[in-house]
């Protein structure tokens, strides 16, 4: 929602880098934050049950994001289990973002002054009709939250039998899915066989849309703590982080290449998710610190709010060998982070971006001109400086 959040410069050049995963000293470790969404009715709360019932999330603090809605959904969470969080009457609602970060602080006293247990992971299932980008906007814009909580992952759940329908009526829908992490498809038991045909295109259609998220069946017993959780980039037991896994940007490449994430004349015009494309830009060449602030600049300034998340490693030419990582969502930008090292063989720059209402080679020509690649037709990067309509900052 991009009239509601703050805009939020973050440059590489100047800006700190933060070292991550590295083990810290002083502050503690930022406790991760699962964002579960789902379209009315998908499963949310059932799964959320599933999910705490492995003795693995026994120290999970749970907050349920209501919107403003008749609160009942905490009456159908499982009782409060030793480990489990809930405030209030049983759960705690949020009706609007200055409530979330007043709980997520509460949630935080209540640690730190031994009035809760010590939990070391939250879950926040949002109610189906809500756009999630507020949620982790929050996380990764306030100033002392982002400090001690840090995203994990947005996993959303999507219903089997009623999908198609609320995915073409509805774009909170194709938004939820389109910025998923994980994707857990539930009541695939209700589909008959004759249905089967319906449910592989819906998987297509959920590929196209979301290629860098896991399709996950929840009646296959797939959509496990193991599977769901643990998505996100930083790992606080200091483990190498999953880059390959988080970044899933070799999924976006096969499904652009396929023709599933670039090929609208395939999906019906009408349909909200045929405004959505995932892509991926990469290249071989270190970039300059300056240039890649400036690039993520004028994307933010230009395109910001068409871009419903992009996340990024990127080959920096002052330090190439401790990639930086980048993870923004519309046109907010969470702190970069430094790697200590390649997380794995492959060291290119790789920008997985996600993104409505865009044309992807818009996106790819700007980069091309900032790392000097020539193209016919195509300005430059001092074209593109030296352009007196430029947006300011950038002339
Ligand atoms: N057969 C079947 N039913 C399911 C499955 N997942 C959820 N349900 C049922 O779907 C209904 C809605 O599930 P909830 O978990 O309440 O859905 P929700 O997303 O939390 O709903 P809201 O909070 O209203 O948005 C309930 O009757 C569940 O029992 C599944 O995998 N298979």
């Amino acid at each position: 929602m991009p009239g509601n959040a703050p805009a939020q410069d973050a440059p590489i050049q100047g800006a700190p880098i933060q070292d991550a995963p590295a083990p810290r000293r002083g502050p503690p470790e930022p406790i991760p934050v699962t964002v579960l969404t789902g379209f009315l009715g998908a499963g949310k709360t059932t799964l959320l049950n599933a999910l705490l019932a492995d003795p693995a999330l026994a120290d999970t603090a749970v907050l349920i994001n209501e919107f403003g809605e008749v609160g009942l959904d905490h009456l159908f969470v499982r009782p409060v289990e030793e480990g489990i969080v809930m405030l209030a009457s049983g759960c705690l609602c949020c009706t609007v973002r200055g409530d979330l970060v007043a709980a997520l602080e509460d949630l935080l006293r209540g640690r730190d002054n031994d009035r809760l247990p010590p939990f070391s992971r939250v879950i926040i299932e949002t109610t189906g009709l809500a756009d999630p980008a507020p949620v982790i906007h929050t996380l990764m814009t306030h100033p002392y939250l982002g400090l001690r909580y840090r995203l994990d992952g947005l996993v959303c759940v999507v219903d089997a039998v009623n999908a198609d329908a609320t995915l073409d009526a509805h774009e909170e829908a194709v938004k939820q899915a389109a910025m998923a992490d994980r994707i857990v498809l539930t009541k695939t038991d209700l589909v008959a066989e004759a249905g089967r045909p319906q449910l592989d295109a819906l998987k297509l259609r959920l590929k196209r849309l979301a290629p860098a998220a896991g399709l996950l069946d929840a009646a296959a017993g797939e959509a496990d703590a193991a599977a769901l959780l643990g998505a996100g980039l930083y790992d606080a037991s200091g483990k190498a982080p999953d880059v390959a896994r988080w970044l899933a940007a070799e999924a976006v490449a096969a499904a652009e290449h396929h023709g599933a994430g670039l090929d609208p004349a395939s999906l019906d015009p009408n349909r909200h998710d045929a405004r959505i494309r995932a892509f991926t830009l990469a290249t071989d060449a270190a970039i300059p610190a300056g240039t890649l602030d400036l690039f993520l600049e004028l994307l933010r300034a230009t395109h910001g709010g068409h871009v419903l998340r992009m996340k990024g490693i990127v080959k920096v030419a002052e330090e190439p060998s401790t990639p930086v990582v980048l993870h923004a969502v519309q046109h907010v930008m969470h702190p970069p982070a430094r790697l200590p090292a390649w997380p794995d063989e492959d060291q290119r720059t790789r920008l997985v971006m996600i993104v409505r209402d865009l044309d992807p080679k818009v996106i790819a020509r700007l980069f091309n001109a900032f790392l000097g690649v020539p193209e016919v037709d195509a300005p430059d990067r001092a074209a593109l400086m030296d352009n007196p309509l430029a947006p300011p900052g950038l002339r």
